[in-house]
């Protein structure tokens, strides 16, 4: 659903975006764009767009709305060309309106450029007054034009290769970019890997996304993850792709957050299927906070692999569990907490899920979800529990607490809205209402991503970020922190 989108503030955050690009021999690319963009409609649900390219010029269609929405038949007929990409936006940094919608295009005087872009900078003003210095004219207040723009400036004085290099030593933050220079088509990875981005196969073609899912849309195979700092090609005639190192870190930051719930269960991210990882974390969960119940449930969507993973754990332990889907949710509610009014956001919840009375009545229930950020879904499941009939509710999280807020791209909210940032466990538990409350703990997290917590961003859950937030606010303004400088890799 697109929650509340008229409501939201102009610096509105935000959840993801979401990113695609195609190259194929010899058809139209605005199909194979239009359904990829379908397969990531989670990750952003405010603007959608296609730019493609036809070997002379470039066609351009982006607008507010759903991807369901935003394209008939008529649009996508008129963009021509075998090569394009896509995006569907939820905005971290810049309005709520069309001028941010993406992709951007730019002409300037050696061709044209589209960027999509699916990230936060944290040093976008700093680039943009600087850039305005120099002449640019900007129409969005966003942080994803400003790449476009440095890009476009720097591919008038380097070739391709070095100029998206100068750019990426530019820039600081999370993103994970598809771009169009002319019809050749781009994808770029942050060296610190926040984002996740991969390529695929097709037939007649190859094609960048930012999850594997949307490749799967197109009958495609996982060729593999962009890796962190590099930078990749597509041959404009479908054949291949080339492959360039443009920067390498000493580690990495990926988003622990995209595995526990942005992401698709069906996605495979850096090698790890997410479906697999939240299994994984659930049956950890048990490991680590096992309970006596009669009744294990998922909340849906995002805790079901969770859930699954828990009660399966927990009956090789002997523990006799039942495993129930005794919350039945809308189809037609999607993402609460990102919703922008508290009021709004219980409506949403209590619209959303509802419970089968049969399977909780005189039983003792623990629900399981992925993660509690306001508390607003599991001071709600709670209560709908306990009147349903339920003896005891205990509540299991796959995710530590949320206690800091997000500046790369994820709606965390501010510390005041954050239900553990100021609170021990137990006094979360009785705002909440269960009669047990335990969250998954950070090592937990790192071992099933097969990562050292040095190779994560846990910013959300440590208060400590791999990026140099120089200026951490409590407001929703994301684009404000300047970050301090990392070395630039050297222009060749
Ligand atoms: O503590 P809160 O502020 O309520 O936020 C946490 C809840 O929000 C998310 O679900 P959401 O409804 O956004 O999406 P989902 O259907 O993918 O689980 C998450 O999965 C939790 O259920
Ligand atoms: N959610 C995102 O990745 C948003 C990308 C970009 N920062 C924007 O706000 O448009
Ligand atoms: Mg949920």
């Amino acid at each position: 659903m697109a929650h509340g989108r008229d409501h939201r503030t102009p610096d509105g955050m935000t959840e993801k975006c979401g990113v695609v690009g195609v190259s194929l021999a010899d058809r139209d690319a605005a199909r194979p764009l239009y359904y990829s963009l379908y397969a990531l409609q989670h990750r952003g649900q405010e603007s959608a767009g296609i730019v493609t390219h036809d070997g002379f010029q470039q066609h351009s269609h982006v607008e507010m709305g759903l991807v369901g929405d935003v394209f008939d038949a008529e649009d996508l007929d008129q963009l021509n060309g075998p090569t394009g990409i896509g995006h569907v936006r939820y905005p971290t940094s810049g309005g709520v309106n069309a001028c941010c919608a993406q992709p951007f295009s730019v002409s300037f005087k050696s061709g044209s450029l589209g960027l999509a872009h699916n990230g936060n900078l944290v040093n976008a003003g700093e680039i943009r007054s600087e850039l305005e210095a120099l002449g640019h004219a900007f129409t969005s207040n966003g942080d994803t034009e400003v790449i476009a723009h440095d890009l476009a400036r720097n591919l008038l004085e380097a070739d391709l290769v070095r100029a998206v290099k100068r750019t990426m030593s530019r820039i600081h933050g999370s993103y994970a970019l598809t771009i169009m220079h002319d019809e050749a088509v781009l994808g770029v990875r942050d060296p610190e890997g926040n984002r996740p981005l991969c390529i695929g196969e097709l037939d007649d073609g190859y094609v960048l996304a930012s999850e594997s899912a949307a490749i799967d849309t197109l009958d495609g195979e996982l060729v593999r993850d962009v890796a962190p700092g590099e930078l990749i090609v597509l041959e404009p005639d479908g054949t291949g792709f080339d492959s360039y190192q443009l920067v390498e870190r000493d580690s990495t930051a990926h988003c622990f957050f995209e595995h526990v719930y942005f992401a698709r269960p069906d996605s495979v991210i850096d090698d790890g299927l997410v479906y697999d990882v939240r299994r994984n974390l659930g049956r950890e969960l048990w490991a680590e906070s096992s309970i006596e119940t009669d009744v294990v449930m998922p909340v849906p969507d995002s805790g079901r692999s969770f859930a699954s993973g828990y009660a399966e754990a927990a009956n090789e332990d002997g523990a006799g569990v039942e495993f129930a889907e005794g919350l039945m949710k809308n189809r037609y509610v999607g993402r609460t907490f990102i919703m922008p009014t508290q009021d709004e956001r219980e409506r949403a919840v209590r619209l959303k899920l509802n419970p089968i009375r049969s399977t909780v009545e005189g039983k003792t229930v623990t629900i399981i979800d992925d993660s509690i950020v306001r508390g607003t879904t599991s001071t709600q499941l709670v209560d709908l529990l306990r009147d349903a009939g339920a003896e005891e509710v205990h509540v299991r999280i796959g995710a530590p607490p949320i206690v800091a807020p997000c500046y790369m791209g994820i709606d965390m909210a501010s510390r005041d809205e954050l239900i553990a940032a100021d609170r021990s466990v137990d006094d979360i538990r009785e705002t909440i209402g269960a009669d047990s409350l335990s969250y998954l703990s950070i090592e937990a997290i790192a071992d099933v991503l097969g990562r050292t917590k040095g190779d994560l961003c846990l910013g959300c859950v440590t208060g400590e970020y791999p990026y140099d937030i120089e200026d951490e606010r409590t407001d929703r303004d994301v684009s404000r922190p300047a970050v301090g400088s990392e070395s630039a890799p050297a222009d060749d």
